[in-house]
């Protein structure tokens, strides 16, 4: 369960957005939407503990009953998905997923688990390939793995779909939303979209400029 309280961004005192406060179950999707520039991301980047040092933000973050705000980022096991995929460009599809996997189990054991994720993303037999000999939704679907099989706490999805065509973007949102299902953690997904937010989330939130 993620519960966000009276959350706010500010710029030189000034509150940009009106405070939000929501909470996500496991398994389920809230979606913030608004206008560009409101300060969607900024809200992310203030979860992640990744927030530019010129906005401040405002507010409480609780992840499973943790304080995300006395956690350091690296400790706050959030999955993030962006517009642009993830992926390390000089290791292989198989590298990348292996490099996010948990340690543990012999190297067979491990290239096993990952080509089994591959197969599940329909990625089998390009373990060999660089992100760049994948197509687009290829890359989008490889960086969606990557990111839970880390086993995040929660997942962060800023305009994940957005570089997708009509088809592939179904696709993606399909994949998406079975596997936040699956992996029963909360997710926040940022979009402009109002077909992304009608078909994924269980609750919407519009940012409101003050
Ligand atoms: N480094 C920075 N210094 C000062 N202001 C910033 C900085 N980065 C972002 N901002 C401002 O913070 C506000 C929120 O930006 P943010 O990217 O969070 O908006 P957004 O709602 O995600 O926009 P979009 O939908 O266009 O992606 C904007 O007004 C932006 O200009």
């Amino acid at each position: 369960m993620l519960e966000l309280v009276d959350l706010q961004i500010v710029r030189q005192q000034q509150p940009l957005i009106a405070p939000i406060t929501a909470s996500v179950a496991a398994g389920q999707i809230l979606a913030l939407m608004g206008p560009s520039g409101v300060g969607k991301s900024s809200l992310l980047a203030y979860l992640s503990g990744t927030l530019t040092p010129e906005l401040e933000g405002r507010g409480k973050a609780v992840l499973n009953g943790n304080s995300l705000a006395h956690l350091p980022p690296e400790q706050r096991h959030l999955g993030l998905l962006q517009q642009h995929p993830l992926l390390f460009p000089h290791m292989t599809v198989a590298e990348n997923l292996l490099f996010a996997m948990p340690k543990g189990g012999s190297n067979q054991q491990r290239y096993h688990t990952a080509q089994q994720h591959l197969q599940d993303i329909g990625l089998q037999g390009l373990e060999a390939r660089l992100p760049e000999q994948l197509s687009g939704g290829q890359q989008a679907r490889l960086a969606l793995m990557r990111t839970l099989v880390a086993k995040p706490a929660a997942l962060l999805l800023d305009e994940p779909f957005s570089k997708l065509d009509k088809t592939l973007r179904q696709d993606m949102r399909q994949l998406v939303k079975d596997a936040i299902e699956q992996a029963h953690i909360p997710a926040i997904l940022v979009t402009h979209d109002e077909e992304d937010a009608q078909e994924l989330a269980s609750k919407i939130i519009q940012l409101q400029a003050i």
